[in-house]
């Protein structure tokens, strides 16, 4: 346990200097399906990086198989220097994740919901953490709701702050901002930017909203097909594809325009 309330015990140094997140020739094969097709990646500590890809294109599954909760047909996954699934007990207490599309209890208040998560974590000096992710997140006005009781973006934001209880080092979030209105999309991005300075967390983030990675990552993973099409800084992918948005550049390889893009910019 650290004195700032992480449940977490200390990182060795070898552990430490290893990046935040490195997968090598991952594959995952549901029957018929190659989800996740021989991806490799390795994300430094401190970065933010967005992985983006339609429908269907492994997303989900490669978030999954990071947290250790999808089996990878084959191929390696490291997280903050510990083989998952195996040594997973080493690092789910140092990271967490966000989906708005995963509901917590709707009975409990949103106050009881982040003290259980906060008991799972155990998070030192739980009640004075809670009331500064309320203060942060403008929960307080509903912070003794029930949770079912909440509008989506409400609940977007307490997904958020359960999802930050912990302090973690490494936060995977899916779609962050989906059903929240563009100024508090816009505050909460702002809020993560901060949390990555003051905390040099990792974040990975899959997202939809092509403004959003534009605005936040440094780096931009392209999935398609369980493949990765493109991997660089949003600026260099953009050179890449002669467009100006990443929403173009998005269409150009969800149609298959990518070579002919490419060739025109050449
Ligand atoms: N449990 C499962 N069993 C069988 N097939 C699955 C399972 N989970 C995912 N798939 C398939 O794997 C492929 C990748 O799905 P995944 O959910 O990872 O995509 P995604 O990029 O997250 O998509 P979306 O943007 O729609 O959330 C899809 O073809 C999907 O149908």
């Amino acid at each position: 346990m650290t004195e700032n309330g992480k449940a977490s015990s200390r990182p060795t140094v070898a552990e430490h200097s290893s990046p935040a997140i490195a997968v090598d020739h991952l594959v995952k094969v549901y029957k018929q399906t190659r989800a996740v097709d021989d991806i490799s990646f390795s994300l430094p500590r401190g970065s933010i990086t967005g992985l983006l890809g339609g429908n269907g294109a492994g997303k989900t599954t490669t978030i999954a198989m990071i947290m250790g909760l999808v089996l990878p047909t084959s191929g390696r996954v490291q997280v903050l220097g510990h083989e998952m699934p195996e040594e997973s007990a080493a690092v789910l207490g140092r990271m967490n994740f966000e989906s708005p599309y995963v509901d917590m209890p709707m009975r409990l208040t949103v106050r009881q919901n982040l003290t259980v998560f906060g008991k799972l974590y155990a998070v030192k000096h739980l009640s004075d953490r809670i009331a500064k992710l309320a203060d942060d997140l403008d929960l307080t006005d509903f912070i003794d709701r029930a949770n079912g009781k909440l509008s989506a973006g409400q609940k977007t934001r307490v997904a958020l702050a359960k999802a930050l209880i912990n302090q973690p080092e490494l936060l995977l979030l899916d779609e962050p901002t989906a059903s929240l209105d563009p100024d508090t999309a816009d505050w909460v991005r702002a809020h993560l930017m901060s949390y990555r300075k003051e905390n040099n967390a990792t974040i990975l983030l899959a997202s939809h909203n092509m403004l959003e990675v534009e605005r936040l990552c440094d780096r931009v993973i392209i999935m398609k097909r369980g493949r990765i099409e493109d991997d660089d800084t949003p600026e260099a992918i953009m050179a890449r594809y002669n467009r100006t948005t990443l929403e173009e550049v998005f269409l150009d390889v969800a149609r298959g325009r990518v070579n002919g893009a490419k060739e025109a910019a050449r």
